[in-house]
């Protein structure tokens, strides 16, 4: 190794650990050397043996510190086993995304507590660092600190992350009050089919924001000194849409009313964050919003993201298919109320602890114990409704909750071309799951026996970690490999399901 080489590695090293939150003591103990082997390491200064540079990839779960090529990362499953304990739920990725493009919004510092160290966030994170913006993990690595530079680099933006996530989408509400003329790529996301990002632009023109989509991008051109005379009216109540349009009127002078909005979690986080802003937000929850805009903001702002629903029905699903009694503390009651209303409908034992408040003083908790019931499926279909309904990214867990009910479940996706398809690999773990048509499959539980097998990852997040639950309960061992797209949304879950009694291994190829 010649010096030169040490050096990049050392620097390698030493961005991927601030990257990561890390302090030089804490890899230094995560590594069981001392921190002034580190402090040498990434001053290029101590000769590493393949070994331990295997070790510091390991630590830092970095693709840059690696043996030669560092492939995707899978996950070995020893499944069968009944987990126990308690855990608590996580902020949400999506709530996280949006306020992530939030801080473009403010020329001041945002503090973002406890943010969900997921690899969507990393993405948005690469985005907004190429255009200059400085994030800093502080506290442990718990809380964001970003804060926007004078002028944004708009032409240096990281295409490359930018194209792995949809959410980069969210960067049009905010960026149009910063410059008349930018480019983002492509939204990716999930691969669920046809998204349309229609409802946005027809939502944001009523701003001035005109878009051409070509060769891979969206050209921007805004025009000054145009508002919305009028309410907006979104044609669809998705929750991206509704955020790029508050993003939008958060800046815009004068008052904004949006109708036909989503009420939906994601979106009560991001207005909670612009009343933090000074931006006053009225209707909040309701399909009405009503929003008094501020044309220059300033401010620091500092706030604390709500618990993700999903993240919490994801473990609700786990303790049903191990039959597990499992505690799940943290969870926003009010965005899985329907969801526990059809469970409870299907024979789910189940406890609720009282209601408290979420760090962000909004948002309502509970802590669900759940014991392992005798589920029937349910008589009507299960489907999703826009927020007060069943969640859509709920519906795959009910295919595996159905899976271990008595009975036959009708699975409803009216929404996604494509992810009722990805729940039939259930069957490849012995589920009988059964696609009618894109949308709709048909579960007959109880299944009789999970089988352990090897299998690449559903190219979506939720059906991907639906899979993963089906290992769980799967004697033997299973391999899922390819686990990019569960990263995408979820933060250490390997680790965190075997701290409730799961073995799960995670390894990648060399
Ligand atoms: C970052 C983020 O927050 N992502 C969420 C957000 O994505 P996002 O807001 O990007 O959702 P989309 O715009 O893709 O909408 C989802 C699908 O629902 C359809 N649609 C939506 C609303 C409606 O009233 N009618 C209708 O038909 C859309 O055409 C599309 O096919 O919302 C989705 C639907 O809740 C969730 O799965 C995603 O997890
Ligand atoms: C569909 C999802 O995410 P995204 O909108 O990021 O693709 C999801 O969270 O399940």
């Amino acid at each position: 190794m010649t010096d030169d080489y040490l050096a990049r590695i050392g620097n390698l090293i030493r961005t991927s650990r601030q990257h990561r939150g890390l302090t030089q003591g804490q890899l230094a103990e995560a590594l069981g050397t001392s921190q002034s082997a580190v402090n040498r390491m990434e001053r290029g200064q101590q000769n590493l043996s393949l070994e331990m540079i295997a070790r510091i990839g390991e630590a830092l779960d970095s693709e840059i510190v690696s043996l030669g090529y560092a492939g995707p990362m899978h996950l070995r499953v020893e499944g069968g086993r009944r987990l126990s304990g308690s855990i608590d739920v996580r902020t949400s990725k999506n709530a996280c995304v949006a306020l992530l493009c939030a801080s473009l919004l403010t020329t001041g510092r945002t503090t973002l507590r406890r943010v969900a160290r997921i690899e969507e966030v990393y993405r948005i994170l690469e985005v907004l660092s190429s255009i200059g913006v400085k994030a800093r993990w502080t506290n442990d690595g718990r809380d964001l600190e970003l804060t926007p530079p004078a002028e944004l680099r708009l032409d240096a933006m990281d295409v490359a992350a930018a194209r792995r996530t949809r959410s980069v989408l969210m960067l049009l509400g905010p960026l149009m009050h910063r410059a008349e003329r930018f480019r983002i790529p492509y939204a990716g996301g999930c691969d669920l089919g046809t998204r349309t990002v229609l409802p946005h632009l027809t939502a944001l023109r009523r701003f001035g924001l005109e878009v051409t989509a070509t060769e891979g991008s969206y050209h921007a051109r805004v025009e000054p000194g145009i508002s919305p005379a009028r309410a907006i009216v979104l044609t669809e109540r998705g929750d991206t849409v509704t955020e790029n349009a508050l993003l939008a009127a958060a800046r815009n002078d004068g008052v904004t009313v949006i109708r036909n909005a989503s009420p939906n979690y994601m979106v009560q986080d991001l207005c909670f964050f612009l009343e933090q802003l000074g931006v006053k937000v009225e209707g909040i929850g309701t399909t009405t919003l009503t929003v008094h805009g501020l044309p220059e903001i300033t401010c620091d702002v500092d706030y604390s993201p709500a618990e993700d629903p999903v993240e919490a029905m994801s473990l609700l699903a786990a303790a049903v298919v191990t039959s597990s009694e499992l505690e799940i503390r943290r969870v926003p009651v009010e965005f899985m109320e329907i969801e526990l209303a059809v469970l409870e409908g299907m024979g789910l034992d189940y406890d609720r602890g009282p209601e408290y408040p979420a760090h962000n003083g909004r948002t309502r908790l509970v802590d669900l114990t759940v014991r392992p019931s005798k589920l029937t499926a349910p008589a009507d279909s299960i489907h999703p409704m826009p927020f007060p309904g069943i969640n859509i990214d709920h519906i795959p867990f009910f295919a595996v909750i159905a899976a271990s009910a008595h009975g036959t479940t009708l699975i409803h996706d009216w929404v996604y071309d494509n992810r009722a398809i990805y729940l039939t690999e259930l069957t490849r773990l012995g589920a009988d799951v059964k696609l009618l048509d894109p949308h709709r499959v048909l579960v007959q539980g109880p299944t009789v026996r999970w089988r352990a097998t090897e299998m690449m990852c559903p190219p979506a997040l939720r059906p991907a970690v639906v899979t993963l639950l089906g290992m769980l309960a799967a004697e033997g061992t299973s391999v899922l490999r390819n686990v990019y797209v569960i990263n995408r949304g979820y933060e250490d879950l390997a680790e965190r399901l075997n701290s409730l009694g799961a073995r799960i291994e995670t390894f990648r190829d060399i």
